[in-house]
């Protein structure tokens, strides 16, 4: 492994801000650092680059503790949300700033700009003033700049946040290439899963402080370790084992996204429209179940609280039940739907949309369940 953090720890006087987090990146590995706002991400890559002195723990590269090596000589490039870049200095004195400082030639120096600002897109930008560049622009000749002295480790802390949401999405694609193409060994934070799974071959979850949940993008976005994670990760609505066999027919806990249901005319669940929501790409509804199973008719508001409902939901017969013995705590949504337990968030596609008081069919998208634990 390339960088390994054993057991860190940072404290900002009375407050831990990361605690006894062990993670390691292998070469030409990028990991995500992905959680809520104040979750310490920013304060664990700052330990990394050695802008924290962390009060606990070991940072290592390749298996030699950098805690006596100072921030400019670890070898690691920086990124941070606003680029940072000098703003006296064009592109190209931006860019060749680090090869400047290792006093490379003119020449090689002029090379590696050239290069790197080809690979950025920015090619022929070399002497445009930086305050005259677009945002996007302006993070791409930071990206450019961190990666021009070659360093053996990449730290991004939110390096597109500052960007509106169409630029984000767009230069996050471009971001996860450039990496894979520079060979980069990067650890990146941010607190937009959809950016931490696009850029990341494995994404660390954190929360408090420490790491709750490490894998690959999939794993973590299907199989949550607890009900935070899946909240963090878009789960609206928790249900128990046994609501969720009788529901979904998946006999385990799990987490909603809104796009769990959907509306289907020949869907098997049966709602009534509560509140309509216009989306860039889809209408997003809040809908009271009113009816389950495959017959039409069969009433789930009903069979709330009746012991053995198992009318309810699709046809289980033949589905594995094992898993209604699984461990319920923390789940919202319980079996018996009553209340707002019958509440749900659906998706219905942006032509003809119904409207609050229609009553939908629904149909399961398991892509949007995830199983918890
Ligand atoms: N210099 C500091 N002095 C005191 N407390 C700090 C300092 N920097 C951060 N903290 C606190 O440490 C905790 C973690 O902060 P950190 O900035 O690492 O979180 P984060 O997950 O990166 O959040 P964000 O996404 O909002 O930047 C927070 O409670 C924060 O208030």
């Amino acid at each position: 492994m390339a960088l390994e953090l054993n057991g860190i720890s940072v404290r900002y006087g009375a407050v831990e801000a990361v605690s006894d987090v062990d993670l390691a990146v292998g070469d030409g590995e990028v990991v995500a650092l992905l959680g809520p706002s104040g979750c310490g991400k920013s304060t664990l890559l700052r330990a990394v680059a050695g802008l924290e002195q962390p009060s606990a723990g070991v940072v290592a590269w390749d298996g030699v503790d950098v805690a006596g090596t100072p921030v400019h000589r670890r070898g690691f490039g920086l990124v941070f949300q606003d680029g940072q870049l000098f703003p006296h200095r064009d592109v190209a004195g931006n860019v060749a700033f680090g090869l400047r400082m290792r006093r490379e030639p003119r020449e090689v120096r002029r090379a590696r700009v050239d290069e790197l600002l080809e690979l950025v897109g920015l090619g022929g930008y070399q002497r445009r003033k930086v305050t005259e560049l677009s945002g996007g622009e302006q993070q791409r000749v930071a990206l450019a700049r961190a990666l021009a002295p070659r360093p053996r480790l990449l730290l991004l802390d939110e390096p597109l946040s500052a960007l509106d949401r169409a630029l984000r999405e767009s230069l996050a694609v471009d971001l996860a290439r450039l990496l894979r193409e520079a060979g980069a060994t990067a650890l990146v934070v941010t607190h937009d899963h959809d950016e931490a799974f696009t850029l990341a071959d494995r994404v660390a979850v954190m929360r408090a402080g420490r790491i709750r949940q490490v894998g690959p993008p999939s794993l973590v976005w299907r199989s949550p370790v607890d009900v935070e994670v899946a909240r963090f990760l878009g789960c609206g609505k928790v249900l128990g084992a046994e609501a969720a066999r009788r529901l979904l027919g998946v006999p385990a806990r799990v987490g909603l996204r809104a796009t769990a249901l959907r509306v289907d005319p020949d869907g098997p669940l049966s709602a009534e429209v509560l509140e309509r929501v216009h989306r860039r790409d889809h209408v997003r509804l809040l809908v009271r179940l009113v009816g389950a199973g495959s017959e039409p008719g069969a009433d789930a508001a009903a069979a709330a609280g009746e012991a053995g409902a198992e009318q309810v939901g699709p046809d289980q017969a033949g589905a594995d039940q094992a898993g209604a013995g699984v461990d319920r705590s923390g789940a919202t949504g319980v079996p018996g739907f009553g209340g707002v337990a019958d509440e749900f968030e659906a998706v219905a596609p942006v032509a003809a949309p119904p409207a609050p008081g229609d009553r939908v069919r629904l149909a399961v998208d398991h892509d949007g369940i995830a199983v918890i634990g």
